[in-house]
């Protein structure tokens, strides 16, 4: 097995990141002092599921939950607290993450959660979960209200991004992992969006090791962000601290919630950057070219630059976005690639007239 490891200090402990085709295969040894173990999944990759539970050779519980955002349910939730109670759960058993960002959001939260708090592996085994959902520890489940609103920050003990297990994953989930890697190469690494204009297919190629690289490197912004400000604690302020991972999220989570939870976080996020860039050509002065080269990449992945509502209606949901302070917004913007600062009380028209400008 070749490959990566970033390693992330923050929080409860460093714990690293395997990327590496054939990854899966450092699970027994991380799950050695566990009685037994839960394999939280969602239902399509029962398969993967039992393989996970054959290879760590004890006790398994295996805990299918809905699909996709389905999955981020407080009735789902409480499931899951359900059967670990059934089985007899204890503070020395250990749950394991197998899925999407929907999935380890679930299970990381049932770990932080059951006997406050047991022990947690992570396989993310979409390119979004492993390029931002898995890493960083920031766990929970969404609301009727809105995306994202109960969680707890909570660690795993380490996260194995196994490549060889992205061969089935659909291209327009390869594309919304990639909107994820686009928005740490605009918040922190040019060197992303170099490589990912330089040859657009093969980025998108999970068995490139181009792609690979640009995993790799999305991963190691996140982990060095989140280990300068893990509980999102110095965003104060201009001071964007762990903010700047939420770049064209404040539009895009209010897509989601518009959507009714149908639209792909990656999608969604990627028309919140095509607006948040042009927000900060006209509040922050970032240059024409870093606003066009957000449509060029985006829309050059297969990732959508507009939304079909009006802002009338996404602009209320904005207002519940967990950077609002009172009543005030608070949105992450771009004054240069790599140069990230908050925008409070930005202003109404050029909101809305950006919005316009998406076509
Ligand atoms: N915690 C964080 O820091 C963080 C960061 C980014 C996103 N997120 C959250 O992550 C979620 C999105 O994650 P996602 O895009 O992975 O969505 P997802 O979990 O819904 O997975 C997308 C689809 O791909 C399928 N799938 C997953 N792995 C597969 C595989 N190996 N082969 C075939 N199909 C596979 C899933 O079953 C699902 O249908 C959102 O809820 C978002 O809010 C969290
Ligand atoms: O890890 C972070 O911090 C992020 O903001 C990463 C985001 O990509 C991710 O979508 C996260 O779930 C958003 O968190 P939220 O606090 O805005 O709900
Ligand atoms: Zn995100």
């Amino acid at each position: 097995m070749s490959g990566a490891v970033v390693r992330v200090e923050s929080g409860l402990g460093p714990y690293d990141v395997t990327i590496a085709g054939g990854a899966l295969a450092a699970l027994p040894s991380l799950v050695a002092d566990a009685s037994r173990v839960a394999v939280i999944h969602p239902a399509p990759l029962a398969a993967l599921a039992e393989r996970v539970a054959a290879l760590v050779d004890r006790p398994a519980t295996l805990i299918a939950v809905p699909d996709a955002e389905a999955a981020k349910t407080p009735q789902v939730l409480a499931d899951c607290w359900d059967a670990l109670a059934a089985a007899g759960f204890t503070r020395n058993d250990l749950v394991i993450g197998v899925g999407g960002g929907t999935t380890t959001d679930l299970a990381g939260f049932v770990a932080a959660s059951w006997l406050r708090g047991v022990g947690y592996v992570s396989v993310p085994t979409s390119v979004l979960g492993m390029v931002d959902a898995a890493v960083g520890g920031k766990t929970g489940i969404n609301l009727t209200a809105g995306k994202n609103l109960v969680g707890a920050f909570y660690e795993p003990r380490a996260v194995l991004c196994d490549l060889d297990l992205l061969g089935g994953l659909a291209p327009e989930e390869v594309a919304s992992g990639l909107a994820e890697v686009v928005k740490c190469g605009f918040i922190s690494d040019p060197e992303i969006l170099r490589l990912a204009s330089e040859d657009l297919a093969d980025s998108r190629d999970v068995t490139s090791d181009r792609f690979a690289e640009l995993v790799r490197r999305a991963i190691a912004v996140k982990a060095g962000v989140v280990a300068a400000d893990f509980t999102e604690a110095t965003s104060v302020g201009d001071n964007v601290g762990r903010e700047a991972l939420n770049y064209g999220h404040t539009l895009g989570h209010a897509i989601e919630k518009h959507a009714g939870f149908t639209w792909r976080h990656g999608q969604a996020i990627s028309v919140g950057m095509a607006w948040m860039a042009r927000v900060s050509r006209d509040l922050l002065g970032l240059d024409d070219d870093t606003v066009a080269l957000h449509d060029e990449l985006l829309g050059g992945l297969g990732l959508p630059l507009s939304y079909p509502a009006p802002f009338s209606d996404l602009r209320p949901i904005m207002s519940l976005d967990k950077k609002a302070r009172g009543s005030s917004l608070r949105l992450v913007g771009l004054r240069a690639v790599g140069s990230v600062t908050a925008l409070a009380d930005p202003d109404e028209d050029v909101l809305s007239r950006s919005y316009a400008e998406l076509v």
